[in-house]
């Protein structure tokens, strides 16, 4: 079952570790993030989620060491998912194996962090638009199903003046600021 807290916005200590600060937060208060969480027992579960949202396509990520070349490999694309970044479309992740971390950033105290830890049969929703991040956990491993309307791709936009002015940035901002 997912765990929700307050990042502790420490730097310098490895970002696979717990980072947690102590300040839980919960379901309620993120869904007003806009972020869904849905707990799936069998990927039937995740079918279901699926079919409602009118998602065509997945694929399952594998993220470990030994999935990469080499070390340097790795370390780079954990680098590039731990970049703060949204997406133009929705995020759909559902955890089959090991643990990760989804960040997500706080709207009312937006240099806070909300770190998700998902482990198996764990699915989360991201609205698009939400700035965010992923790592691994210190055990170095997760594998994801992604779910996808179309084709399957994996399009960043990293945080910068440019993004906050994107339709897809000011219409969740203003989606948020609703409740
Ligand atoms: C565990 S899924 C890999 C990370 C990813 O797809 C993503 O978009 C992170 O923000
Ligand atoms: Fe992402």
């Amino acid at each position: 079952m997912v765990k929700v807290y307050v990042h502790d916005n420490k730097s310098g200590i490895d970002y696979r570790e717990s980072h947690n600060s102590g300040t839980e937060f919960s379901l309620d208060e993120l869904a007003k993030l806009g972020v869904i969480y849905k707990y799936c027992a069998t990927e039937a579960d995740v079918n279901e989620i699926a079919k409602e949202r009118q998602y065509r396509n997945r694929d399952v990520v594998d993220i470990h060491q030994g999935s990469f070349k080499n070390e340097a490999d790795f370390n780079e694309k954990l680098a590039m998912f731990y970049k703060e970044h949204l997406h133009e479309d929705e995020e759909i992740r559902y955890c089959l194996e090991g643990t990760g971390y989804f960040d997500v950033r706080d709207a009312s105290t937006p240099e806070n962090w909300v770190r998700c830890r998902v482990e198996p049969g764990d699915l989360l929703i991201l609205p698009p638009g939400i700035y965010h991040r992923f790592t691994l956990t210190s055990t170095n491993h997760i594998k994801a199903l992604r779910l996808f309307k179309d084709e399957p791709k994996w399009q960043a936009i990293n945080r910068s003046t440019q993004a906050d002015a994107l339709p897809v940035r000011k219409h969740y901002v203003s989606r948020i600021n609703q409740y």
